[in-house]
């Protein structure tokens, strides 16, 4: 069997002083895609956010494995540093700094013109980042970070919401290029992505789903069949559960 990348057992966690996540445990093999569904305020941001490490997010239980090392403790630029980067769903704006001027700031100047015009994100260069996009442009923007960086697991929180359908296609067919193994030396990547509308599912080669509810994960399975069960029957998989059938 493939050694997990990510390997999270029993995970705790506050969001500030509020409890957001209860217990999820979740193993992602190198080079698997896992997708992540749930209901509004069920905690799939929370993890992820809690995954990077950023405030106000904290463990409070449980352990996060990346790479075989513990992370829990570790700050959010050295799991970065790492491998660990993120597609946020509505980031920051960053006021004086351009896009180009954060390309060069991760070495990455030379690759800018080609992967803006994958994502048709030209004419961006002078723009600080965030600030003042669309909601597409953010999601492009922030895929177009990923692609920039590599990072050897990415986390996809929403990729497609925002996006008009047209684009869709675009950013779909760049994640699945970023994913996907390009030379021996950059091999495929690692990823887990939230999604409510299940577009991305067109686009990428998804190996798990797993159906977050209440800061737990209820249970896991192919997730096309989850996505159809979800959309059937809604966010509760007693037949999952119970016989943890895996086409549901
Ligand atoms: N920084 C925070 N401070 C206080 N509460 C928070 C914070 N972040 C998340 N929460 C709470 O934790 C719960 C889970 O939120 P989270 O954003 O993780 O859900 P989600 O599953 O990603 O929802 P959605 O599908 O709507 O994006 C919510 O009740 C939310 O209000």
């Amino acid at each position: 069997m493939t050694e997990p990348l990510l390997e999270i057992r029993d995970l705790h966690a506050v969001a500030g002083t509020t409890p957001v996540l209860h217990g999820v445990s979740l193993v992602i093999p190198a080079g698997e895609t896992h997708i992540l569904f749930g209901p509004n305020g069920s905690g799939k941001s929370s993890l992820l956010a809690t995954i990077m490490g950023l405030a106000p997010y904290r463990v409070t239980g449980g352990h996060i494995r990346f790479k075989g090392r513990p992370i829990e403790a570790m700050p959010v630029d050295d799991r970065a540093r790492l491998g660990l980067g993120m597609a946020f769903q509505r980031p920051p704006g960053i006021d004086g700094v351009t896009v180009e001027a954060f390309t060069a700031a991760i070495g990455s100047a030379d690759l800018l013109e080609k992967e803006a015009a994958a994502l048709d994100f030209r004419g961006f260069e002078e723009r600080d980042v965030n600030v003042g996009f669309s909601g597409g442009e953010i999601k492009r923007w922030e895929i177009l970070k990923l692609f920039l960086k590599r990072p050897d697991l990415c986390l996809f929180d929403e990729p497609e919401s925002g996006v008009d359908l047209e684009h869709i296609a675009a950013v779909g067919r760049a994640i699945d290029r970023l994913l996907g193994a390009n030379t021996p030396n950059d091999p495929q990547r690692t990823a887990l992505v939230i999604t409510h509308t299940g577009f991305i599912l067109d686009y990428i080669h998804a190996d798990m789903g797993h159906l977050m509810v209440d800061g737990r994960i209820l249970g896991s399975a192919d997730p096309l069949a989850l996505f159809r069960h979800i959309k059937t029957h809604g966010y509760s998989l007693p037949a999952l559960t119970a016989a943890g059938d895996p086409s549901i």
